[in-house]
């Protein structure tokens, strides 16, 4: 099990220690991390966001887990250069095309959810966030209109193939669960919904088992909060996966509790908590390590199916939650270093 680990840049680096922690913990046989660069660090020590011998690493390794990147050192760097290009870049030389961002309610943190209680409490969802196409990955740049005025542009693009692979995990993702799949789009406005929509509708023949809905992007956000009780998988683009997670993680209570699985065709996966580096909170030591710790979980299910370890990590984290041991993020004081004791205490008594 030889596992990159790229902790990259503010909390990251903080996260990433109880996260492998909480991995050796589990005693696993044959655990060899190996650590490298990634993200402004990177940048700043070599002179590249993800600079080749961090990707040697992630090619010969078995799977990766990434902290967060994100330096406002780098604000000013060419696009090419910024931190946030590392990430894009590996998850388009990894293939990782399907980003699985679970949110499902912790019991005891219904009160702390940004929503009513009841209502939080029924969240069981599955966000498909389709990741290496779509507004991010079209041309992009400046230019300058007829009129002299400057002018930016990103172009947003999908084609048939890219929908229907996501599309097939999204409906296998249904099937293994209450067989509820809502397809979100802006088919109302754009040309890429459409053919998302028509693409969707066609994969869904494959699978009569699982009850297909559509929704706009808008009305997802709404629903979101109204009763997100009422979704089961999200399937969704790049752009609107990456909001509808955000969103969806204070439905549950804090950004610091998402996780994700970003997979391709193979078992090579890249883990990591949805959000970033944080650098508003960044060496402070009260960054909640719980959805670093998450994603370290996911790995063990997905890319090495350790089913049973998987959930082992999941339930000390649920437990450590309930039991009040909460960060700064859920109104609790316990530190970084504190979550991780709490879990990999939990790990040892289980
Ligand atoms: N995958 C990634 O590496 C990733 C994801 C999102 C943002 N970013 C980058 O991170 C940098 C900061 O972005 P941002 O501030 O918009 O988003 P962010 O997710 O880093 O932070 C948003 C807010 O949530 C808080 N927060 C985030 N994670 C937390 C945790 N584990 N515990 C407690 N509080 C937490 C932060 O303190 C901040 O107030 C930017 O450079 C951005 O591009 C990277
Ligand atoms: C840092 C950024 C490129 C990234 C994204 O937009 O995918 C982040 O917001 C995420 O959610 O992982
Ligand atoms: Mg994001």
């Amino acid at each position: 099990m030889h596992i990159a680990v790229l902790a990259g840049d503010g909390i990251g680096q903080e996260i990433m220690v109880e996260c492998l922690r909480v991995l050796e913990a589990l005693s696993l046989p044959d655990l060899k991390l190996e650590h490298a660069d990634v993200g402004g660090v990177a940048y700043h020590k070599h002179g590249h966001p993800l600079p080749p011998e961090t990707l040697a690493l992630v090619h010969s390794a078995d799977a990766v887990l990434f902290g967060a990147v994100g330096d406002p050192a780098c604000d000013n760097l060419d696009r090419h250069l910024r931190p946030e290009q590392a990430v894009l870049g590996l998850r388009k030389e990894m293939h990782t095309f399907a980003n699985l961002r679970p949110a499902k309610a912790f019991a005891g943190l219904e009160g702390l959810s940004a929503l009513k209680p009841e209502v939080a409490g029924a969240i069981d969802l599955l966000i498909l966030r389709e990741l290496t196409g779509d507004i991010y990955f079209g041309d992009k740049g400046r230019r300058t209109t007829d009129a002299g005025l400057r002018e930016g542009y990103d172009i947003m693009s999908y084609d048939e193939n890219e929908i229907s692979r996501i599309a097939h995990v999204a409906f296998k993702s249904a099937q293994g669960r209450r067989k509820k799949l809502c397809s979100v789009d802006k088919a109302n406005v754009l040309q890429t919904s459409v053919l998302w929509r028509e693409v969707v509708n066609e994969v869904a023949a494959d699978y009569p088992d699982v009850e297909l809905s559509h929704m706009y992007v808008d009305n997802a956000s709404m629903q979101l909060v109204r009763n997100p009780g009422q979704f089961d998988v999200m399937l969704t683009g790049n752009i609107f996966g990456d909001i509808l997670s955000d969103q969806a993680s204070m439905c549950v209570g804090s950004i610091g509790l998402l996780a994700s699985a970003s997979l391709g065709e193979g078992t090579k996966g890249l883990y990591e908590p949805i959000h970033g580096s944080a650098p508003d909170i960044a060496g402070q030591g009260i960054a909640n390590p719980s959805a670093m710790i998450l994603s370290a979980a996911m790995m063990l299910r997905h890319s090495f199916g350790m089913e049973a370890e998987a959930l082992r990590i999941e339930t000390a984290v649920a437990e450590v939650l309930q039991a009040g041991v909460l960060g700064h993020d859920l109104g609790g004081k316990a530190s970084t270093t504190e979550i991780g004791d709490a879990v990999v205490a939990r790990l040892s008594a289980s």
